[in-house]
């Protein structure tokens, strides 16, 4: 890669190494500066006393693992020790620092910790940078750069060996996600390539002799812990104290925690309380109950949710300090169990579950599991206590319970759908086997598991028989986002409906909708309101946002207000799903595909032309889920073998399934078509439910799908073709249309420059046309053969 391409991983602008003397003329500048303000430590931290055996440590070995007790002090002391010193010793200019947070809200408090502990001549040496906010150092040379894995691993793409930086130090290894796995297995290669670059692996409660072993046997450096005394009361006690039985279940029993919440306001001592939950439905329902209680009525306590749909701004709240006499109540997911330090905490609560992701390679369905957590996550959410005053910790658990968790977590990488991960091996490493790049990781996945994943990239034509990626998938490549709604997203743009489909794949990223227990009945209301006759959850994901955009642009604040309260949305999440909307506007842009970012969200831009029709948009959700095809039928034979001819059923490529009740097309006996889309299933007592579905018009089948055939094959294992009942001349130009079509994405895949705007324009109006006025049933009969 020539460096002219390569990108400074700090400022993001080219890269261009300093000249010699520019390089010394920073550097005393740096050291001046650093002598003058003299930074001094705010106070005094376990780590303070090992500074210099972990700067020896770094000095002398490529890598090193520091294994660092809850509240040692390594988050926010040992990347500014590394930097203090090379600025003393006289080579500033040639430090750069990469810290990596596993989330957002770490990589943002952390870094305003260690700006606020240097003090304001030096805090612009520090920055951040998360996905869609940044606050970057000044200038690279002797900066130092907090940022969430996502957001290294992107800078790695276009800085592969990390030129210009002297020091990785990733934080959290013990979490084991899958990004951090993905990054070390990188790491390793980037070490090998540039030889100025350090490695600084911190871990709390981990497996820290096998990460040494993944590092070439390096030195382990062990720092313990600080911590004021915090006082653990197990379930057993709490229960004792309050009266109640014993129960034994991982689902959280949120009448206790409000109970328990509302009997530490009463009779604990003061201090804020940190309450862990496993999502956001729990948070919600927890706030509730609060709200509810005759105790919380007078206002007198602050309930602050914390979960990582939330904005940078919305989650900073749980760091500012309460009105005297107020007592703060942050109810939080595991976002808030590592790194994080609300320094008002006195009381942690810990449920001690929560929500985790299994994927079921047979069925290809990923269940999201209110799970036991492990005994390392225990002792981190303990310490979110304790770190500056003394505490207590409530375990909504039994000591027993305690005993039979598992010590850590299971890797992520372990039990998550691979397509995504596949998609990033062959971005960084595109001449390996997916199989022999992945078995380099910590933990590797099944070679099975990898191959499934493969398949489906090459059955969506991300990837070819060869396992390269394919002109689509270098597009797909540039979506921050799943690779099959990077699909759409791609398609979109070629398509000219842009703005809905960003619109769908952020909210397929982030619910819109106020969902919670209670309100379940009111958000399916206003779907169906939002649905109209479309019969597709996605078309009333676009239809909530743009209207929410519309009225926030067109309305007042009580317009505004009416709006998210009529369709039950959140503000905050829409304030989200806006940001990722421009967040993949800009990767359409950086795929080439569209030539200004804010074209695509401008309703009058050619890459909106037809965002009002309906119809095209649920044909090019198709062509961008499929094979994700359900094969609809009238009429079913119950157990008791009554035949109900209105029933219907559904069965996707991998067998039965059932739609959940959050789709808008759930207990529809009329839908208008054989065929429904859907993006995501989750698996539930046994049973696949699909989540979010679209009617599909069967000319969108033939015309669109199966993007490198030369045929159209929609088929179910054991069952016979769609047979298609029309006249000879018919089928004749529907094929010729369907290979246009194919023909112009090709095109404008290959070489966007060669593209005809006119051609394509009428091409697609054609299509729009076409898919307006024919009926979506008749068109398409299933052959007898699939009569059960
Ligand atoms: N924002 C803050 N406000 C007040 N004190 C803080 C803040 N951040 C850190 N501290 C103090 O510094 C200590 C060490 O924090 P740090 O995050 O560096 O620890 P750590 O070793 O990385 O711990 P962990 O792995 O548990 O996150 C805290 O226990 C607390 O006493």
């Amino acid at each position: 890669m020539e460096e002219d391409f390569i990108t400074d991983a700090i400022t993001g602008r080219p890269y261009r190494p300093l000249s010699e003397s520019e390089a010394q003329q920073l550097s005393i500048h740096l050291q001046e500066r650093w002598n003058r303000a003299n930074p001094e430590l705010s106070l005094e931290l376990p780590v303070d006393a090992h500074c210099q055996h972990v700067i020896s440590a770094v000095q002398t070995s490529r890598v090193v693992v520091i294994a660092g007790e809850t509240g040692c002090g390594k988050t926010t002391r040992i990347p500014r020790f590394l930097l203090e010193d090379r600025v003393r010793g006289g080579s500033g200019a040639e430090c750069n620092i990469l810290v990596t947070q596993p989330r957002r809200i770490s990589a943002v408090s952390v870094a305003h910790r260690v700006a606020q502990e240097m003090g304001p001549a030096l805090k612009q040496s520090v920055g951040y940078q998360v996905r869609l906010e940044s606050r970057l150092p000044e200038h690279s040379g002797g900066a130092m750069l907090f940022l969430t894995v996502g957001v290294l691993l992107r800078k790695l793409k276009s800085n592969p060996t990390l030129k210009g930086i002297s020091h990785v130090v990733v934080d959290e290894v013990h979490e084991r996600d899958i990004n951090t796995d993905l990054l070390l297995a990188l790491l390793r290669t980037s070490l090998n390539e540039n030889p100025d670059l350090r490695v600084v692996l911190m871990s709390a409660t981990g497996d820290n002799q096998r990460l040494a072993q993944y590092f070439g046997g390096c030195p382990i450096v062990k720092v313990p812990g600080f911590m004021h005394p915090v006082r653990d009361k197990y379930l057993e006690d709490v229960l004792k104290e309050m009266g109640r039985r014993c129960q034994n279940d991982a689902t959280p029993d949120l009448d206790l925690v409000a109970d328990v919440i509302e009997h530490i306001d009463r009779c604990g001592e003061p201090g804020a309380v940190l309450c862990f939950l496993p999502g956001w439905q729990d948070i919600k329902a927890v706030q509730e109950k609060l709200e509810e209680k005759p105790h919380f009525s007078s206002g007198s306590q602050m309930i602050l949710p914390l979960h990582s749909s939330l904005s940078v701004a919305d989650q900073q709240a749980v760091f500012q300090r309460p009105q005297v006499g107020q007592r703060k109540i942050v109810l939080a997911t595991n976002i808030a169990e590592t790194s994080v330090t609300i320094d008002d905490i006195v009381h942690v609560l810990d449920a001690g579950t929560h929500k985790e992701q299994n994927y079921d390679p047979r069925t290809k369905v990923s269940c999201l599991d209110t799970v036991w957590i492990s005994r390392s996550n225990v002792t981190q959410r303990k310490g979110r206590a304790g770190r500056c005053q003394p505490g207590q910790s409530y375990h909504l658990f039994s000591r027993k319970q305690l005993e039979s968790l598992p010590p850590f977590p299971i890797p992520e990488i372990l039990r998550t759908p691979l397509e995504s991960l596949v998609v990033q091996a062959k971005i960084h490493s595109p001449n390996s086997k997916a199989v022999d790049f992945l078995s380099q990781v910590l933990d590797s996945p099944e070679p099975e598991s990898v191959r499934d994943a493969v398949q489906n990239l090459q059955d969506i034509g991300v990837l070819d028989k060869t396992e390269r990626l394919t002109p689509l998938g270098d597009r797909v490549a540039c979506m921050s986002c799943d690779p099959r709604l990077g699909k759409i997203l791609v398609l979109s743009s070629m398509f000219r409906c842009v703005l809905p489909m960003l619109s769908v794949a952020a909210c397929l990223t982030r619910d819109p909708f106020h969902n919670s227990l209670q309100n379940r009945a009111l958000v399916n209301k206003a779907k169906e309101a939002l649905s109209g006759s479309s019969n597709s959850d996605y078309l009333v994901f676009s239809r909530a946002v743009l209207g929410w955009r519309k009225v926030q642009q067109e309305g007042d604040r009580e317009d505004r207000d009416e709006f998210l309260e009529r369709h039950t949305l959140s503000k905050a999440s829409l304030r989200f799903i806006n940001g990722l909307i421009s967040q993949f506007s800009e990767n359409l842009h950086d795929a080439g595909l569209v030539s200004h970012p804010g074209d695509c969200q401008r309703h009058t831009s050619l890459y909106n032309e037809h965002s009002n029709q309906d119809e095209l948009l649920k044909a090019v959700l198709l062509a961008g889920l499929y094979p994700n095809l359900i094969q609809v039928k009238k009429g079913v034979v119950t157990k008791g073998g009554r035949f109900r001819p209105n029933s219907i059923s559904l069965r996707t490529l991998s067998g039965p399934v059932l739609l959940h009740r959050s789709s808008v097309n759930r207990g529809k006996e009329d839908l208008p078509s054989r065929w429904l889309t859907f993006f995501s299933a989750i698996k539930s007592n046994g049973n696949v439910f699909i989540r979010d579905s679209s009617a599909v018009h069967p000319l969108a089948l033939l015309l669109l799908t199966d993007l490198h055939g030369d045929k159209v094959e929609v088929s179910f294992p054991g069952r016979s073709l769609v047979r298609c009942e029309l006249p000879v001349e018919m089928w004749e130009l529907l094929w010729e249309l369907r290979t246009s079509i194919q023909t112009m994405l090709h095109r404008n895949l290959n070489s966007p420059s060669n593209t005809n705007a006119s051609q394509d324009g009428k091409l697609i109006s054609l299509l729009v046309e076409l898919l307006n006025n024919t009926e979506s049933n008749p068109l398409v009969h299933s052959s007898d053969s699939e009569v059960d």
